[in-house]
């Protein structure tokens, strides 16, 4: 039985639901940290330094405890896009991808609180987005509502609709939390999931 309390170090209602899938008892802290990208930081390298410093924002008022910390975004046409926000956004941002065969890339951290250990990955997902109409993406967008989320769409729900293929080693890294790729880092740190 694992004795550390565990930290998920995000505000987002979707990466609590899938972390609560493990069955592992965990607090969510909201990090506050400055998610903008560096001058001609690639995608890769900015979501693995997000979610270290996501983990690292939580890591004095948790001592003693193991947290995770995950970022993603996506690339369109060579520019990153994150959380949309509004609904005019959404459209744009499923009109730009429109076709297009998109990289989402979903930084993972876990770091142990006391020991100051990270270990950091990146997951990549590839989504290959049909030809979509302005008309269907309205729609989508009205119905769903994907605001918070990086991409514009729920790939669990109705934005299914969206796809010609999707491809990935985990789901769950789409939606926003590589849940494999995490049960790896907590076995490296000692604890079990099953
Ligand atoms: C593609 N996609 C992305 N997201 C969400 O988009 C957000 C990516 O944005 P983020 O990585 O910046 O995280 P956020 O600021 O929401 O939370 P933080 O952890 O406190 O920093 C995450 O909340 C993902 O869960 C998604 N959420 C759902 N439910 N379904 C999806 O298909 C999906």
């Amino acid at each position: 039985m694992n004795k550390q309390t565990i930290v998920l170090a995000s505000g987002s209602k979707y990466r609590q639901a899938l972390l609560q899938k493990l069955g592992l008892p965990f607090v969510a802290h909201s990090p506050d940290i400055d998610e903008s990208a560096k001058e001609n930081e690639p995608p890769a390298d900015l979501v693995k330094r997000l979610s270290l410093e996501k983990a690292q924002a939580c890591r004095d008022a948790h001592p003693g405890s193991i947290i995770i910390g995950s970022d993603q975004v996506c690339v369109i046409d060579g520019k990153i896009l994150g959380k949309p926000h509004t609904e005019a956004k959404a459209i744009e941002q499923l009109m730009a991808a429109s076709g297009k065969h998109v990289t989402f890339y979903t930084g993972l951290t876990l770091l142990n609180a006391d020991s100051g250990k990270a270990q950091t990955d990146l997951e990549p997902f590839h989504v290959h987005f049909r030809e979509l109409s302005k008309e269907e993406i309205t729609r989508y967008v009205q119905r769903e509502q994907p605001l918070d989320c990086a991409g514009s769409f729920k790939c669990e729900s109705l934005g299914i609709a969206l796809f010609d293929k999707l491809e990935g080693r985990d789901p769950n890294t789409l939606v926003g939390l590589p849940l494999i790729r995490l049960c790896e880092m907590l076995r490296q740190e000692g604890i079990e999931v099953l």
